[in-house]
Protein backbone atom coordinates (compact mmCIF):
# COMPACT_ATOMS: atom_id res chain seq x y z
CA UNK A 1 0.00 0.00 0.00
CA UNK A 2 1.34 3.71 -0.50
CA UNK A 3 3.64 5.19 2.01
CA UNK A 4 1.24 7.85 2.78
CA UNK A 5 -1.61 5.54 3.94
CA UNK A 6 1.01 4.15 6.96
CA UNK A 7 0.38 5.62 10.43
CA UNK A 8 4.15 6.27 11.76
CA UNK A 9 3.12 3.14 14.15
CA UNK A 10 2.49 1.05 11.05
CA UNK A 11 5.34 2.39 9.27
CA UNK A 12 7.81 1.39 11.88
CA UNK A 13 6.30 -1.92 12.49
CA UNK A 14 6.76 -2.26 8.30
CA UNK A 15 10.33 -1.19 8.63
CA UNK A 16 11.26 -3.43 11.45
CA UNK A 17 9.38 -6.41 9.20
CA UNK A 18 11.50 -5.40 6.08
CA UNK A 19 15.04 -4.93 8.10
CA UNK A 20 14.50 -8.88 9.35
CA UNK A 21 13.49 -9.87 6.08
CA UNK A 22 16.69 -8.10 3.52
CA UNK A 23 19.02 -9.11 6.47
CA UNK A 24 18.21 -13.00 6.26
CA UNK A 25 17.87 -12.62 2.52
CA UNK A 26 21.26 -10.38 2.29
CA UNK A 27 22.79 -13.20 4.72
CA UNK A 28 22.27 -16.15 2.49
CA UNK A 29 22.82 -13.79 -0.97
CA UNK A 30 26.18 -13.79 0.47
CA UNK A 31 27.00 -16.61 2.85
CA UNK A 32 24.94 -19.70 0.88
CA UNK A 33 25.46 -20.64 -2.29
CA UNK A 34 21.52 -20.35 -3.26
CA UNK A 35 19.90 -16.85 -3.08
CA UNK A 36 16.29 -17.37 -1.23
CA UNK A 37 14.51 -14.78 -3.66
CA UNK A 38 15.40 -13.24 -6.95
CA UNK A 39 17.23 -10.00 -7.27
CA UNK A 40 14.16 -8.20 -8.45
CA UNK A 41 12.41 -9.13 -5.49
CA UNK A 42 15.26 -7.96 -2.86
CA UNK A 43 15.96 -4.42 -4.12
CA UNK A 44 11.81 -4.12 -4.64
CA UNK A 45 11.91 -4.57 -0.88
CA UNK A 46 14.89 -2.93 -0.07
CA UNK A 47 13.64 0.35 -2.07
CA UNK A 48 10.23 -0.48 -0.44
CA UNK A 49 12.61 0.06 3.12
CA UNK A 50 14.20 3.30 1.28
CA UNK A 51 10.53 4.49 0.52
CA UNK A 52 9.03 4.08 4.05
CA UNK A 53 12.36 5.76 5.93
CA UNK A 54 12.24 8.62 2.94
CA UNK A 55 9.02 9.39 4.38
CA UNK A 56 9.27 8.56 8.19
CA UNK A 57 12.84 9.80 9.29
CA UNK A 58 12.21 8.83 12.65
CA UNK A 59 12.19 4.60 11.83
CA UNK A 60 15.34 4.58 10.01
CA UNK A 61 18.13 2.13 12.35
CA UNK A 62 21.51 2.54 12.12
CA UNK A 63 21.59 -1.61 11.30
CA UNK A 64 18.98 -0.66 8.42
CA UNK A 65 20.74 -2.50 5.26
CA UNK A 66 19.69 1.28 3.80
CA UNK A 67 22.52 3.06 6.47
CA UNK A 68 25.54 1.21 5.39
CA UNK A 69 28.08 3.55 5.18
CA UNK A 70 28.78 5.38 1.81
CA UNK A 71 25.30 3.89 0.20
CA UNK A 72 26.71 0.42 0.29
CA UNK A 73 26.79 -1.83 -3.41
CA UNK A 74 23.34 -3.65 -3.95
CA UNK A 75 23.20 -7.47 -4.54
CA UNK A 76 23.14 -8.11 -8.31
CA UNK A 77 25.14 -5.74 -9.39
CA UNK A 78 29.09 -6.24 -10.73
CA UNK A 79 31.18 -3.85 -8.64
CA UNK A 80 33.67 -1.29 -10.15
CA UNK A 81 36.82 0.20 -8.75
CA UNK A 82 36.97 3.85 -9.58
CA UNK A 83 40.45 4.53 -11.15
CA UNK A 84 40.72 8.11 -9.13
CA UNK A 85 38.25 8.30 -5.88
CA UNK A 86 35.04 10.12 -6.40
CA UNK A 87 35.21 11.97 -3.35
CA UNK A 88 31.87 13.92 -1.79
CA UNK A 89 32.25 17.50 -0.88
CA UNK A 90 32.85 19.75 1.72
CA UNK A 91 29.66 22.47 2.24
CA UNK A 92 28.98 25.51 3.89
CA UNK A 93 25.21 27.21 4.72
CA UNK A 94 25.85 30.55 5.07
CA UNK A 95 27.92 33.45 3.15
CA UNK A 96 29.20 34.08 6.19
CA UNK A 97 30.51 30.66 5.97
CA UNK A 98 31.52 30.46 2.27
CA UNK A 99 33.70 33.44 2.78
CA UNK A 100 35.90 32.51 5.60
CA UNK A 101 36.49 29.46 3.28
CA UNK A 102 37.70 31.57 0.56
CA UNK A 103 39.56 33.73 2.98
CA UNK A 104 41.23 30.47 4.07
CA UNK A 105 41.65 28.92 0.71
CA UNK A 106 43.75 32.10 -0.41
CA UNK A 107 45.69 32.00 2.48
CA UNK A 108 47.01 28.64 1.14
CA UNK A 109 48.27 29.60 -2.11
CA UNK A 110 49.84 32.52 -3.93
CA UNK A 111 48.03 31.82 -7.08
CA UNK A 112 45.48 34.24 -8.37
CA UNK A 113 42.41 32.40 -7.29
CA UNK A 114 39.14 32.28 -9.77
CA UNK A 115 35.69 29.62 -9.06
CA UNK A 116 34.30 27.85 -11.49
CA UNK A 117 30.79 28.15 -10.20
CA UNK A 118 27.91 25.47 -10.81
CA UNK A 119 24.43 24.37 -9.76
CA UNK A 120 24.65 21.85 -7.85
CA UNK A 121 21.94 19.09 -9.32
CA UNK A 122 20.35 16.69 -6.72
CA UNK A 123 20.47 13.60 -8.26
CA UNK A 124 23.29 10.78 -7.85
CA UNK A 125 26.85 11.24 -8.99
CA UNK A 126 28.11 8.62 -12.19
CA UNK A 127 31.28 8.21 -13.97
CA UNK A 128 31.54 6.97 -17.22
CA UNK A 129 34.49 5.42 -18.97
CA UNK A 130 35.18 5.97 -22.88
CA UNK A 131 37.38 3.68 -24.75
CA UNK A 132 38.61 4.93 -28.60
CA UNK A 133 35.40 7.11 -28.04
CA UNK A 134 32.86 4.23 -27.11
CA UNK A 135 31.21 4.22 -23.80
CA UNK A 136 32.36 0.61 -22.18
CA UNK A 137 31.53 1.19 -18.16
CA UNK A 138 28.70 3.54 -16.33
CA UNK A 139 28.85 3.40 -12.16
CA UNK A 140 27.47 5.12 -9.31
CA UNK A 141 29.49 6.36 -7.02
CA UNK A 142 29.01 3.61 -4.40
CA UNK A 143 31.18 4.57 -1.17
CA UNK A 144 33.63 6.72 -3.42
CA UNK A 145 36.13 3.84 -4.32
CA UNK A 146 34.02 0.48 -5.14
CA UNK A 147 30.47 1.58 -6.53
CA UNK A 148 27.69 -0.50 -8.62
CA UNK A 149 28.30 -0.70 -13.21
CA UNK A 150 25.23 0.20 -14.34
CA UNK A 151 26.28 0.41 -17.63
CA UNK A 152 23.46 -0.94 -19.56
CA UNK A 153 20.95 0.87 -17.36
CA UNK A 154 22.76 4.11 -18.40
CA UNK A 155 22.61 3.24 -21.81
CA UNK A 156 18.79 4.44 -21.47
CA UNK A 157 19.54 7.72 -20.25
CA UNK A 158 19.37 10.96 -22.45
CA UNK A 159 22.60 13.01 -22.69
CA UNK A 160 25.09 10.10 -22.83
CA UNK A 161 26.68 9.46 -25.82
CA UNK A 162 27.03 6.45 -26.31
CA UNK A 163 29.99 7.77 -29.04
CA UNK A 164 32.25 10.62 -28.76
CA UNK A 165 33.06 12.51 -31.61
CA UNK A 166 36.35 11.63 -31.19
CA UNK A 167 37.65 8.35 -30.81
CA UNK A 168 39.31 9.46 -27.28
CA UNK A 169 40.18 7.52 -24.07
CA UNK A 170 38.79 9.54 -21.52
CA UNK A 171 36.76 9.27 -17.82
CA UNK A 172 34.13 11.40 -17.05
CA UNK A 173 32.18 12.58 -13.66
CA UNK A 174 28.61 13.94 -13.38
CA UNK A 175 24.91 13.74 -11.85
CA UNK A 176 22.38 11.83 -13.17
CA UNK A 177 19.04 13.06 -12.00
CA UNK A 178 14.99 12.74 -12.38
CA UNK A 179 13.43 16.51 -14.03
CA UNK A 180 10.77 17.34 -11.92
CA UNK A 181 8.02 16.81 -14.31
CA UNK A 182 8.88 13.16 -14.59
CA UNK A 183 8.99 12.37 -10.73
CA UNK A 184 5.54 14.25 -10.59
CA UNK A 185 4.16 11.67 -12.97
CA UNK A 186 5.75 8.83 -11.92
CA UNK A 187 4.89 9.50 -8.22
CA UNK A 188 1.11 9.50 -10.01
CA UNK A 189 1.55 6.53 -11.52
CA UNK A 190 2.72 4.66 -8.62
CA UNK A 191 0.01 6.15 -6.30
CA UNK A 192 -2.40 4.66 -8.54
CA UNK A 193 -0.94 1.75 -8.40
CA UNK A 194 -0.90 1.55 -5.00
CA UNK A 195 2.85 1.29 -5.13
CA UNK A 196 4.95 3.11 -2.99
CA UNK A 197 6.07 6.76 -3.69
CA UNK A 198 9.30 8.00 -4.11
CA UNK A 199 10.26 10.78 -1.60
CA UNK A 200 11.97 13.30 -3.49
CA UNK A 201 13.47 12.83 -7.53
CA UNK A 202 16.66 12.13 -6.19
CA UNK A 203 15.61 8.87 -4.45
CA UNK A 204 13.30 8.27 -7.40
CA UNK A 205 16.36 8.72 -9.80
CA UNK A 206 18.53 6.37 -7.31
CA UNK A 207 15.94 4.35 -7.10
CA UNK A 208 15.19 4.00 -11.33
CA UNK A 209 19.36 3.27 -11.64
CA UNK A 210 20.03 0.93 -9.33
CA UNK A 211 17.76 -1.29 -11.08
CA UNK A 212 18.53 -4.78 -12.48
CA UNK A 213 16.08 -4.27 -15.04
CA UNK A 214 16.69 -2.03 -17.55
CA UNK A 215 13.43 -1.76 -19.12
CA UNK A 216 12.50 0.36 -15.75
CA UNK A 217 14.99 2.04 -16.03
CA UNK A 218 14.38 2.89 -19.63
CA UNK A 219 10.79 4.16 -18.13
CA UNK A 220 11.83 6.34 -15.86
CA UNK A 221 12.98 9.34 -18.19
CA UNK A 222 16.14 10.03 -16.69
CA UNK A 223 18.89 12.77 -17.68
CA UNK A 224 22.28 14.01 -16.72
CA UNK A 225 24.63 16.70 -16.30
CA UNK A 226 28.63 16.14 -17.03
CA UNK A 227 30.83 18.41 -15.44
CA UNK A 228 34.30 16.54 -14.45
CA UNK A 229 36.65 15.25 -16.99
CA UNK A 230 39.20 12.84 -14.70
CA UNK A 231 41.81 12.64 -16.41
CA UNK A 232 42.27 16.21 -18.23
CA UNK A 233 45.79 15.78 -19.28
CA UNK A 234 45.09 13.32 -22.25
CA UNK A 235 43.28 16.68 -23.75
CA UNK A 236 44.80 20.52 -23.80
CA UNK A 237 42.19 21.30 -21.09
CA UNK A 238 43.41 23.41 -17.93
CA UNK A 239 40.24 24.96 -16.07
CA UNK A 240 37.30 23.86 -15.04
CA UNK A 241 35.25 25.86 -17.83
CA UNK A 242 37.29 24.64 -20.52
CA UNK A 243 36.32 21.36 -19.14
CA UNK A 244 32.80 22.23 -19.15
CA UNK A 245 33.10 23.47 -22.88
CA UNK A 246 35.01 20.29 -23.67
CA UNK A 247 32.47 18.02 -22.38
CA UNK A 248 29.62 20.07 -24.43
CA UNK A 249 31.77 20.13 -27.43
CA UNK A 250 32.60 15.98 -26.76
CA UNK A 251 28.42 15.73 -27.02
CA UNK A 252 27.82 15.13 -23.26
CA UNK A 253 24.96 17.44 -21.36
CA UNK A 254 26.20 20.14 -19.81
CA UNK A 255 24.38 22.71 -17.18
CA UNK A 256 24.16 25.91 -18.75
CA UNK A 257 24.36 28.03 -15.42
CA UNK A 258 27.81 27.72 -14.65
CA UNK A 259 29.87 31.08 -13.99
CA UNK A 260 33.49 31.77 -13.99
CA UNK A 261 33.74 34.05 -10.56
CA UNK A 262 37.06 36.20 -10.21
CA UNK A 263 35.85 36.87 -6.55
CA UNK A 264 33.93 35.01 -3.46
CA UNK A 265 31.45 38.47 -3.56
CA UNK A 266 30.71 37.65 -7.60
CA UNK A 267 29.83 34.04 -6.15
CA UNK A 268 27.25 35.50 -3.58
CA UNK A 269 25.67 37.73 -6.70
CA UNK A 270 25.72 34.49 -8.76
CA UNK A 271 24.14 33.01 -5.86
CA UNK A 272 21.71 35.35 -5.04
CA UNK A 273 20.36 35.58 -9.08
CA UNK A 274 19.85 32.05 -9.27
CA UNK A 275 18.07 31.31 -6.01
CA UNK A 276 14.84 32.79 -7.14
CA UNK A 277 14.85 30.35 -10.50
CA UNK A 278 15.44 27.21 -8.32
CA UNK A 279 11.26 27.08 -8.64
CA UNK A 280 11.22 27.37 -12.53
CA UNK A 281 14.07 24.32 -13.36
CA UNK A 282 13.10 21.62 -14.43
CA UNK A 283 15.44 19.92 -12.41
CA UNK A 284 16.45 19.95 -8.43
CA UNK A 285 19.10 21.58 -6.72
CA UNK A 286 20.00 21.65 -3.32
CA UNK A 287 23.15 24.41 -3.57
CA UNK A 288 26.09 26.14 -5.47
CA UNK A 289 29.14 24.56 -5.98
CA UNK A 290 32.68 26.68 -6.23
CA UNK A 291 35.33 24.95 -7.49
CA UNK A 292 39.06 26.78 -8.27
CA UNK A 293 39.46 27.11 -11.93
CA UNK A 294 42.46 26.35 -12.46
CA UNK A 295 43.22 22.95 -12.70
CA UNK A 296 46.91 22.16 -11.74
CA UNK A 297 45.90 24.55 -8.78
CA UNK A 298 43.31 22.06 -7.74
CA UNK A 299 45.88 19.31 -7.97
CA UNK A 300 48.55 21.72 -5.66
CA UNK A 301 45.75 22.44 -2.84
CA UNK A 302 44.62 18.68 -3.13
CA UNK A 303 41.98 16.68 -0.79
CA UNK A 304 41.93 16.65 2.82
CA UNK A 305 41.58 13.02 4.07
CA UNK A 306 37.69 12.97 2.93
CA UNK A 307 37.23 16.10 0.81
CA UNK A 308 38.71 17.96 -1.80
CA UNK A 309 40.40 21.86 -0.81
CA UNK A 310 39.71 22.97 -3.95
CA UNK A 311 35.87 22.97 -3.82
CA UNK A 312 33.00 23.69 -2.03
CA UNK A 313 29.15 23.19 -1.63
CA UNK A 314 26.98 26.10 -0.71
CA UNK A 315 23.35 24.46 0.42
CA UNK A 316 20.34 26.39 -0.03
CA UNK A 317 18.43 26.63 3.50
CA UNK A 318 15.89 23.65 3.42
CA UNK A 319 13.16 24.56 1.00
CA UNK A 320 9.66 24.80 3.07
CA UNK A 321 7.78 21.92 3.09
CA UNK A 322 5.70 21.65 -0.16
CA UNK A 323 1.79 21.75 0.40
N1 LIG B 1 28.66 21.10 -11.01
C1 LIG B 1 29.18 20.24 -10.12
O1 LIG B 1 30.36 20.10 -9.92
C2 LIG B 1 28.26 19.39 -9.33
C3 LIG B 1 26.89 19.46 -9.59
N2 LIG B 1 26.02 18.72 -8.89
C4 LIG B 1 26.44 17.86 -7.92
N3 LIG B 1 25.52 17.14 -7.24
C5 LIG B 1 27.82 17.72 -7.61
C6 LIG B 1 28.44 16.85 -6.66
C7 LIG B 1 29.78 16.98 -6.66
BR1 LIG B 1 30.97 15.97 -5.56
S1 LIG B 1 30.32 18.14 -7.80
C8 LIG B 1 28.71 18.50 -8.33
Amino acid sequence: KPVSAYSATEASEKAKELRQTLSKYSAAYYTKDAPLVEDSTYDALYRDLQDLEGAFPDIITPDSPTQKVGGDVLPGFTKVTHSIPMLSMGDVFSFDELREWDTRLRGNTDAEVAYSTELKIDGLAIDLVYEKGQFVLGSTRGDGNIGEDITKNLLTVAGIPKTLKEPLNIEVRGECYMPKAAFEALNQKRELAGQPVFANPRNAAAGSLRQLDTQVTKSRQLAVFMYFITKPDTLTVTTQTQALATLADLGFAVNPNSRLCATVDDVIAYIEEKTPLRDNLAYGIDGVVLKVNDLALQQQLGNTVKVPRWEIAYKFPPEEAHT
